[in-house]
């Protein structure tokens, strides 16, 4: 037995204070860094009416129709009749959203720190790819990471602004391809570590190792360190093909409630900074187990279960297959007896 594997294991508190929260803000630090964002983006204040609409029980997305060309299967985007248009409460912002759409095709959006990721099962596509507003509204309104920001977004800070602006981030959708984006931590002004972001097995990352050191240290030194204003955060980039240039894609807290990914908080909090040697750490076999499901799928429900929600012919058809789904398997236990 190792000698110290009777000691239990130290949760070492990491520091955050309100400004680092505030610093990680889309808008705080794409003022500075805007040039090497991955995409173009429009920042609109939001009004207070439409951030008491985002937390509002009231599910009535504005009534416009989405974009004819993306196939659209739901009936989302239906005002009852009985209901007043949401938009109505904030027309000027309703209206400088569909202006967007006639620079930007597609839209991914953002609240100040989260974008709605968890939610993305609500359209058709399953993307954060946005065709009109009421796509932008339907998943703001279901996703709990837009919830967050709204309501927990210092929980870990030392201190709440007294004041906070709400911002919608408007970024023009551009495809990604998941397995050239990291995450990279930085503790005291020294990059630590950077790790893949999308946990899947992509052989081809092991001989780009040194490649992604590379790029990304003389990133963090040339562009982001001389501006930034915390001393310890997690910048999220995007390296593609031919891997010349670094595009950042976001800044989070250096908290534990942004995902530490292939490190754990404890490491990144204690670990020795090594000079010329930053850790690169990425998925070295497939590993059917833990990375198989989706991200973000925990907040995902089943398809069926959504569209049964929405129409009760389809509500008795699926109830009518669990059941006879169910009586199979008794069947089938019953004779292995
Ligand atoms: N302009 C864009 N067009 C299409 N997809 C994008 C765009 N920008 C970012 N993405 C994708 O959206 C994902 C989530 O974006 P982002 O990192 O801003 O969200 P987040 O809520 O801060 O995520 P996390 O909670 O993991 O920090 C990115 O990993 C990237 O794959």
């Amino acid at each position: 037995m190792p000698e110290n594997s009777h000691k239990p294991a130290v949760f070492h508190d990491i520091i955050v204070t309100k400004n680092d929260i505030l610093n990680c803000s889309y808008e705080s630090w794409y003022s500075l860094f805007g040039a090497h964002a991955y995409s173009r983006a429009v920042i609109l204040p939001a009004p207070q009416e439409f951030i008491d609409y985002l937390e509002s029980d009231d599910f009535t997305i504005p009534g416009e129709k989405s974009n004819p060309n993306p196939p659209n299967d739901s009936d989302w985007d239906y005002t009852p009749p009985s209901r007043p248009d949401p938009a109505s409460r904030f027309l000027e912002f309703h209206s400088k959203i569909q202006e967007t759409f006639k620079s930007f095709k597609y839209i991914a959006p953002k609240l100040n720190w989260s974008a709605p990721q968890d939610s993305v099962w609500m359209l058709p596509g399953r993307t954060m790819k946005c065709s009109s507003p009421s796509d932008i509204y339907l998943l703001l309104k279901s996703s709990d990471y837009i919830n967050h920001d709204l309501s927990h977004a210092f929980d870990e800070a030392d201190s709440v602004p007294d004041k906070l602006q709400y911002n919608l981030i408007l970024r023009e959708w551009k495809e990604i391809n998941p397995s050239l984006e990291f995450r990279c931590f930085v503790r005291d002004r020294q990059l630590l570590g950077i790790s893949q972001r999308d946990l899947n097995y992509y052989p081809f990352l092991e001989e780009l190792h040194d490649t992604i050191i590379e790029r990304i240290a003389t990133f963090f030194d040339d562009v982001l360190l001389p501006k930034f204003g915390s001393n310890s955060f997690a910048f999220d980039v995007y390296l593609p093909k031919p891997f010349t240039k670094v595009y950042l894609i976001d800044i989070n807290p250096f908290a534990r409630k942004t995902d530490s990914l292939l490190f754990t908080w404890n490491e990144l909090a204690t670990m020795a900074p090594h000079d010329d040697d930053v850790v690169v750490r990425l998925v070295t076999q497939h590993n059917s187990g833990r990375f198989a499901t989706k991200a973000h799928s925990q907040n995902h429900v089943p398809r069926d279960v959504l569209d049964a929600s929405m129409d009760s012919s389809k509500m008795v058809e699926m109830l009518q297959n669990w059941s006879a789904m169910l009586s199979k398997e008794n069947d089938e236990t019953e004779e292995g007896e």
